[in-house]
């Protein structure tokens, strides 16, 4: 059988530079903040580190919004810096994956500046232009962008539209336009010739749009279309990725592992993107899970069935079973506190919680990703006022929706479990002065919990959720099951237990979750239809001792069966 690549028995962990470790003392975090906790990343044994955007950009989206491919933000440190957090990662063994940001670019970016200069300038096409509605004077299509209002701007230069998904200072790049395909391949593979080993592509399932960009449907109440139909998974993705595939990462000396990020995408388009005969993306980012809790849109909360969120997972593990790959991720820098969300994150159950989390995700078939602080059991921020906020998305839907009438305290209380800057608070380090983030005044306000939740802490206490995620990624490493084998969910109906095997044709591991903050007892059936509770105990977040039916709250056992 063909050798199964690197990356299917790696553990990512996602460094968000800006509030990973500042250096400088200037509140922001850096490169060279994240050299100086190498051995934090080392002593939890993972393989490679996501880094999300640090290329110059005037930060609209916090580094989302590239204006210079090839260059360091002088905010987050030089070239010289990163060449040297990648030659040190390699020579600790560990690998670098890029964040490719190719959807859109900054609006000061050299591409953009010159689109946008006249309607004849060479790079008008290498962004999506239109005329507009009405002479002009309406939006070419009634798209809303991501984050609040319309998905179109006019530029006073030319009278003309231009397209962004994101916020205005984010202008889609034009993929059907061969040129601007070229101009990413060449910035890849520079990347590559400097030794990097693989590229997160931010939302490139939105580069191929339908022709015409049609209007989308307007649901009841809202102000804009939904145009997600016609620009997510559009008709030439494939084709792109592929191209991009053969004229970049094929025959390159490294092993290059490539995840696209995909809102919208579903487990048999994934079955296409990630198989590897078709030679397009190593895996994808799924959304179907974190979007289980949304009502309306992410501001309007339902309740969380584990049920739904069990037999979500369970589908991508069937689909993907067979061809493809999945990654396991709970959270990154766009989505809340993993133990605040799907755990408890009270003082009473945060840490069990943090780990019967951690236990059921990494013990999926696929690639997981530890977005920073989640192996602290870091929990959602505590935000009183608007202005400790400091994301676009979130300030931009407050704004909208109280200039649509909303009460103002009503659309604060909403950001609180869902806003992005609750995955943006600095990482924890110590109890001390803004938690060892830094000397300087953080951009974003330090979790009071510090005090208590904080990485010395949890180095020096062996039951803590940073040692128990040691373990796993330690598991993956030794044991061939994590990696290989067929997974198998149990009880799906149980409200409280998580419970599942992965099989070889010579092992087994049973892994049963309590998922909730009460105690459960299995009856019989239950008992029957797991085997048991008997087996060794490989893993175990609960307290030793024979307990043939009950789980503790958030108790996580994994049990070797042969
Ligand atoms: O899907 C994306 C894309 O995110 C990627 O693309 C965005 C634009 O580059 C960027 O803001 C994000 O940080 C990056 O991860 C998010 O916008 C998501 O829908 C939203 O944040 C959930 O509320």
């Amino acid at each position: 059988p063909p050798t199964p690549p690197w990356w299917s028995t790696a553990v990512v962990y996602q460094v968000y530079p800006r509030s990973f470790a500042d250096s400088d003392g200037d509140g922001i975090g850096d490169l060279r903040g994240v050299l100086s906790h190498l051995d934090h990343l080392a002593a939890l044994g993972v393989d490679v580190v996501w880094l999300s955007p640090i290329y110059r950009s005037p930060q609209d989206d916090n580094g989302y919004d590239i204006s210079d491919y090839r260059d360091v933000d002088p905010v987050f440190g030089t070239l010289a810096d990163l060449d040297e957090l990648l030659a040190t990662l390699h020579a600790r063994g560990m690998r670098l994956v890029m964040d490719l940001v190719v959807n859109h670019t900054s609006d000061e970016h050299p591409w953009f500046v010159e689109s946008r200069s006249s309607t004849t300038n060479p790079k008008r096409d290498w962004y999506v232009w239109r005329g507009g509605r009405d002479g002009g004077e309406r939006p070419p299509n009634n798209w809303g962008a991501a984050f609040s209002g319309p998905a179109w701007d006019r530029d006073t230069t030319t009278g003309q539209w231009y397209l962004h998904l994101f916020s205005p200072k984010q202008p889609d790049l034009n993929w059907e336009n061969p040129e601007v395909r070229a101009a990413v391949h060449e910035m890849v593979a520079w990347w590559l010739d400097r030794g990097v080993d693989g590229f997160r592509m931010d939302v490139v399932n939105f580069v191929s749009k339908v022709d015409g960009l049609p209007d989308g449907v307007v649901a009841p109440g809202a102000l804009f279309g939904d145009g997600a139909p016609h620009f997510q998974n559009g008709p030439r993705l494939h084709e792109f990725l592929h191209e991009l595939h053969e004229r970049v990462f094929a025959g390159r000396p490294q092993a290059v592992l490539t995840v696209g990020e995909m809102p919208g995408v579903t487990v048999e388009q994934a079955r296409l993107l990630t198989d590897p005969a078709r030679a397009e993306v190593d895996m994808v980012f799924q959304f179907e899970h974190v979007g289980l809790d949304h009502g309306r849109d992410k501001w309007d909360p339902r309740p969380l069935e584990l049920r739904e969120l069990k037999a979500n997972l369970a589908r991508w593990q069937t689909g993907l079973a067979d061809v493809g790959w999945n990654s396991l991720y709970w959270s990154n820098h766009d989505q809340p506190r993993a133990v605040s969300r799907f755990g408890d994150d009270s003082p009473a159950h945060r840490v069990a919680s943090a780990m019967a989390l951690g236990t059921v995700l990494h013990l999926h078939r696929g690639t997981p990703y530890v977005y920073q602080g989640e192996e602290l059991g870091m929990t959602n921020a505590v935000f009183a006022s608007l202005a400790e906020h400091r994301d676009l998305e979130s300030l931009n839907h407050h704004r909208e929706a109280v200039g649509a009438g909303a009460d103002p305290d009503v659309v604060l209380a909403a950001l609180a479990p869902a806003s992005r800057d609750n995955a943006r608070t600095p990482v924890q380090w110590t109890p001390g002065t803004s938690a060892g983030f830094s000397t300087g005044a953080p951009w974003i306000g330090v979790h009071p919990n510090h005090v208590d939740v904080n990485a010395e802490a949890a180095r020096a206490d062996p039951g803590s959720v940073f040692h128990h995620y040691r373990r796993l990624v330690e598991l993956r490493h030794t044991d061939p099951v994590v990696t290989d084998g067929v997974f198998a969910l149990l009880l799906a109906e149980h409200e409280q237990v998580w419970a599942f095997t992965r099989t070889t044709p010579t092992a087994q591991l049973l892994v049963v979750a309590n998922v909730s903050s009460a105690p459960v007892t299995l009856d019989g059936a239950e008992l029957a239809e797991l085997g048991g509770l008997g087996g060794e105990v490989v893993l175990s977040s609960g307290p030793a001792g024979d307990r043939p039916a009950q789980l503790g709250a958030w108790e996580a056992r994994v049990l070797r069966r042969r």
